[in-house]
């Protein structure tokens, strides 16, 4: 069974308290979260052979996130984790908190980090790979106390993908992958809790000279010769 889900207030500013208040979901319907499949504690990832090696992916809705993730998979063989895409596996599978998740993202608001946190820890501990990239993690400096807390590792690297407003609005317009959150009125959202939540993460990695800040407007090819120097440690298994 899955632990009580902890409150955001320890990690809410004063100031940032009102907006963050209408931002995230009500914390009394996640507080039994549970699972079919309990995780072992400290079993999997800190008892592979390899030490993972973690890579963060930050940016905004349409920044192109996941277009350059399938890039770095292509070439240095990352498993790639989209915590996005698994909330929404966990919707797709009706599972006992998929419609919980559903109403959250289509409110353009965070999921609880505890219940995104387990799924990432769940889906590194199943990997053969020890080199991973987490898509869309951390949102939030209360998902990266989370992640530190329930994983007990940092990321090796962090990318930031740095696209202007008007540019990722188009583009989600125009990604036609019938996802839920892809109207204007969810992506007007979605970008006021970017904007209010995700530069205390950038800022927290970048003075621990974790963070590379990409310039996300262009040809994608261009923007994936900006995301190479990053991986510079990396095997290269194919060139693309
Ligand atoms: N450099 C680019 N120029 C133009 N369009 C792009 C570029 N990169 C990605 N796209 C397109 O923009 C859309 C959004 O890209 P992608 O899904 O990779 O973004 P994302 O950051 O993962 O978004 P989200 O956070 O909503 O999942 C897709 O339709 C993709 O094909
Ligand atoms: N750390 C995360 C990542 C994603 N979500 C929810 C809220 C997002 O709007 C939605 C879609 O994510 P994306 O595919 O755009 O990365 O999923 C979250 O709550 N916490
Ligand atoms: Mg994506």
């Amino acid at each position: 069974m899955w632990r009580r889900v902890a409150s955001f207030s320890p990690f809410i500013s004063s100031t940032k308290s009102s907006i963050l208040s209408q931002l995230v979901p009500t914390m009394k319907i996640w507080e039994s979260f549970t699972t079919e499949a309990p995780i072992p504690v400290n079993h999997g990832i800190s008892s592979k052979d390899s030490t993972p090696f973690i890579t963060f992916v930050l940016g905004g809705p349409g920044s192109g996130k996941g277009t350059q993730c399938a890039k770095i998979v292509d070439t240095y063989g990352f498993k790639h984790l989209s915590a996005g895409d698994l909330l929404r596996r966990e919707i797709a599978r009706n599972s006992e908190y998929g419609s919980t998740i559903l109403d959250t993202i289509k409110e353009g608001r965070i999921v609880p980090s505890e219940v995104t946190v387990r799924l990432i820890r769940r889906e590194m501990e199943l990997s053969d790979n020890h080199k991973f990239l987490i898509d869309g993690f951390p949102r939030s400096e209360e998902n990266r106390i989370s992640f530190e807390r329930i994983i007990g590792a940092e990321p090796n690297i962090v990318l930031f993908f740095d696209c202007p407003e008007e540019e990722m609005v188009k583009r989600v317009l125009n990604r036609n992958q019938g996802r839920v959150d892809d109207n204007i009125d969810t992506i007007k959202k979605r970008l006021k809790v970017f904007e209010a939540l995700n530069l205390p993460v950038v800022n927290h990695y970048a003075k621990k000279g974790k963070l590379h800040k990409i310039w996300a407007v262009g040809a994608e090819d261009e923007i994936f010769e900006q995301v190479r120097p990053a991986f510079a440690g990396c095997e290269v298994i194919s060139e693309s």
